[in-house]
């Protein structure tokens, strides 16, 4: 057997198991959001003047995002292991000539992001990613993207998937429509460019010419909801106005949600990120599955990420959720099934999933049939995984139903399809259950490379790695 890990980060081993041995008590901090690093990151890009992130995310997902933003020309300074970022945009430069080449692995928020705000930009950016990233949809953006932009722009895999090419001169004022049953990251992408579009047309109007506001209208349904008043916190924090308006979806031509965005354009802040809430749920489940009690600190349930909602999944599992000024416990054994709808939520899905192996009656996940699309087919290799655990599962085209294994977990060799909440989630069935081995842990790197390492402490028992 290879020895454990010496450093903080996963190791580069073919499998984890995590050991089975009562109650999980503690207190644990996860790092910086991924989905605000990102976000920040961005808004930082394309400000006046100079920003500082504080208690930022270090792993895959933001380190394509910061590489990408360097080849822009825009300066980047990493300190404090990744926990803050200095931005200075003033270098930032658009290509005109050969285009840029922007390698995003398997980030949506980073190809989303920055296809948005590199259009609005203007210049000629190629952007790609690993095999999984161009089999994620991006048409949706790229067509909002099309109607709006000047110049070109356009993917190179089937079904509108990545990579994807912009040749852009900026955007007209044309008001923008955009589908957001896929993913939520299309709106935010175009809601965070606007303010750089917006510049852009200033810098070229007559001198008192006023220039209006950009409409970002979304067509139909939107999922992920909560990641857009994120992005509008973010937005405000970095000097720009945002209106989100819900619309009656059948009073006009499908419209659900419109955006207004206008100001004078981003200026440099310092900004402090919120631990990862979706990480978070690793944690809590650990609570829920083994009877034991966690505390999160930095998070409560005013967190702008929405992933602290999964808390009240618990609560209706029979756990018990406790708040104060800076944490959030969960205590107590998730006993009973649940129906829930995990739209809003849709990132702590396999949490849940794992949770509820360990239920006394069966759960039923609903509304998120936009996880087929993310890092695997978060329904069919999740059906999968939990099958070889004894359960039963239903699939179904929005969901699933775990009907837990009536005579306890049966010990199993779990795949995760390159995809970091696979092993994090699948991980914790170890907990309560011998003989639970996790394949490839060290995917766990595009938002948590130290995962592993941080539930050690919590638990205070080593994994064994095999
Ligand atoms: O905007 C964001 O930061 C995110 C939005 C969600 O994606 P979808 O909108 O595709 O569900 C989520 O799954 C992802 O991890 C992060
Ligand atoms: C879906 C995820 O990431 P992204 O879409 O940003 O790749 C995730 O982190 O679970």
């Amino acid at each position: 057997m290879p020895d454990p890990p010496t450093s903080t980060t996963t190791p580069e081993l073919t499998g984890v198991s995590v050991q089975p041995g009562g109650a999980v008590r503690g207190e644990i901090r996860p790092p910086g959001s991924k989905s605000l690093t990102n976000r920040a990151l961005i808004c930082a890009a394309m400000a006046c003047g100079q920003s500082t992130l504080s208690g930022a995310l270090r792993s895959e997902d933001t380190a394509v995002m910061i590489d990408s933003l360097r080849t822009c020309g825009v300066s980047i300074n990493v300190s404090e292991a990744g926990r803050t970022i200095q931005v200075d945009a003033s270098t930032r430069s658009t290509s005109a000539d050969a285009a840029h080449e922007l390698y995003i692995a398997n980030s949506g928020t980073s190809i989303r992001f920055l296809t948005a705000a590199l259009s609005a930009a203007g210049g000629n950016y190629d952007l790609s990613g690993v095999e999984r990233m161009h089999q994620r949809p991006i048409a949706d953006l790229v067509a909002a993207l099309a109607e709006v932009q000047l110049g070109s722009i356009a993917t190179q895999s089937p079904g509108g998937c990545p990579p994807v090419a912009i040749r852009s001169r900026g955007w007209s004022d044309k008001p923008i429509r955009v589908g957001g049953s896929v993913s939520s990251q299309y709106l935010s992408g175009l809601m965070m460019a606007a303010p750089v579009a917006l510049q852009a047309r200033r810098s070229h109007a007559d001198p008192g010419h006023p220039v209006g506001d950009i409409q970002i209208n979304v067509i139909g349904e939107l999922v992920s909801r909560p990641y857009i008043e994120m992005t509008a916190s973010v937005m405000r924090s970095f000097g720009a106005s945002v209106d989100i308006q819900e619309i009656d979806l059948n009073a006009v031509d499908s419209v659900s949600l419109r955006v207004n965005v206008s100001g004078a354009g981003y200026q440099g802040i310092e900004y402090a990120i919120e631990p990862d809430a979706s990480a978070a749920s690793y944690f809590w489940a650990a609570a829920a599955i083994t009877g034991g009690a966690v505390t999160v600190l930095g998070l409560t349930p005013d967190a702008m990420q929405g992933d602290v909602g999964f808390c009240r999944v618990l609560e209706q599992m029979g756990c018990r959720c406790v708040h104060d000024a800076d944490s959030m416990t969960i205590s107590g054994r998730a006993s009973r099934g649940v129906d829930v709808d995990m739209n809003q939520i849709s990132d702590t899905v396999q949490t849940l999933a794992v949770v509820a192996l360990f239920a006394d009656g069966p759960t039923r996940v609903r509304g998120v049939a936009h996880n087929r699309f993310k890092e695997t087919d978060r329904i069919g290799d999740l059906a999968c995984e939990l099958r070889k655990l004894g359960a039963t599962i239903d699939e179904h085209d929005d969901g699933l139903t775990i009907h837990p294994p009536g005579d306890g977990i049966t010990p199993a060799t779990l795949e995760t399809y390159h995809d970091h909440r696979m092993a994090m989630s699948l991980s914790l069935a170890g907990l309560a259950a011998e003989g639970v081995r996790v394949l490839n842990p060290s995917c766990t790197g595009k938002t948590y490379p130290e995962f592993f390492a941080d539930l050690e402490t919590l638990t205070g028992r080593p994994h064994r790695w095999c």
